[in-house]
């Protein structure tokens, strides 16, 4: 499956009836098995463009479409910054509640469930309730739940933002390693050069007022292992062009609040 995003511009009316642009030109597609990053300051439209992929918002101009669904309706899965788990519901039952949705047999939520939830390292949990867990663990069941429907797109707004910096190493590791067993197409929202540079297969930089692309940035590193010295010099160079690109709206847009 292949995403593709074309020509794509959104514009918002504000509370003063002014017209905003959050998005102007954005083409762009995520292939098969591929990592995507959009990074970029705040107010660059990530989240927006983010919404737009995984319809949860439309484009005021252009197109989202999904190339070899042979003709199903795709499926997503969807991370963010604070996940909305049910709180009724156990972390089992929360993250079994796409399977539900969509139609699937007891054996099959049981299955998928259990497997997901022994890949986020979760198990031993799963008659806990959201409120009993730390905020990595709700991260964890949130991407349990959105992994467990297997879905042909995964997009993740900021999903670690919230964790505290070692936490959100951990989660990123434990990301790769997840994504090297399930190979999905994602695409992942940040505002965290470093995150960008371990994760990417790709980054897309925006920049902002109004946010377009300024570069795609192919990251040519193994995927497991960025981290180690061989690659820290690679890493470096990589993370510096991207703060290049977008020091100069980054520090307009802290300006500004
Ligand atoms: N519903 C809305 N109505 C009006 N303007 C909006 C709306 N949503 C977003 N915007 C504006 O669109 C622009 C892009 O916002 P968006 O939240 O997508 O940026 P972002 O890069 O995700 O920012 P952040 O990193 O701070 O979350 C901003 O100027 C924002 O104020």
């Amino acid at each position: 499956m292949r995403i593709v995003v074309e020509n794509v511009d959104k514009t918002f009316v504000d509370s003063k009836k002014r017209e905003v642009t959050a998005l102007t030109n954005i083409n762009f597609s995520i292939e098969k098995e591929e990592f995507v990053v959009l990074v970029g300051p705040s107010g660059c439209g990530k989240s927006t463009l983010l919404n737009i992929v995984g319809g949860l918002m439309s484009p005021t101009s252009g197109t989202v479409y999904f190339e070899g669904t042979n003709g199903k309706k795709p499926s997503l899965g969807i991370v963010f910054q604070e996940i909305a788990l049910f709180p009724w519901r156990s972390v089992y039952e929360n993250v079994i509640f796409g399977l539900e949705e969509a139609g699937a047999s007891k054996q099959e939520q049981q299955e998928k469930g259990k497997q997901y939830i022994e890949m986020v390292g979760l198990s031993g949990f799963e008659n806990a309730y959201p409120k009993q867990l730390s905020g990595g663990m709700r991260q964890r069941a949130g991407i349990a739940r959105a992994l467990a429907i297997e879905p042909d797109l995964l997009l993740m707004d900021e999903p670690f933002s919230a964790l505290d910096a070692q936490t959100r190493t951990i989660m990123q590791e434990e990301l790769l390693t997840i994504w090297n067993r399930t190979k999905l197409s994602t695409l992942y929202v940040t505002h965290n050069i470093q995150e960008a540079v371990y994760l990417a297969d790709r980054v897309i930089v925006l920049s902002r007022h109004p946010g377009q692309i300024k570069s795609i940035i192919q990251i040519d590193m193994p995927k497991i292992g960025r981290d180690q010295e061989q690659y820290r010099a690679q890493f470096e160079q990589y993370a510096d062009q991207i703060w290049q690109l977008i020091r100069h709206d980054a520090q307009e847009a802290s300006r500004e609040g």
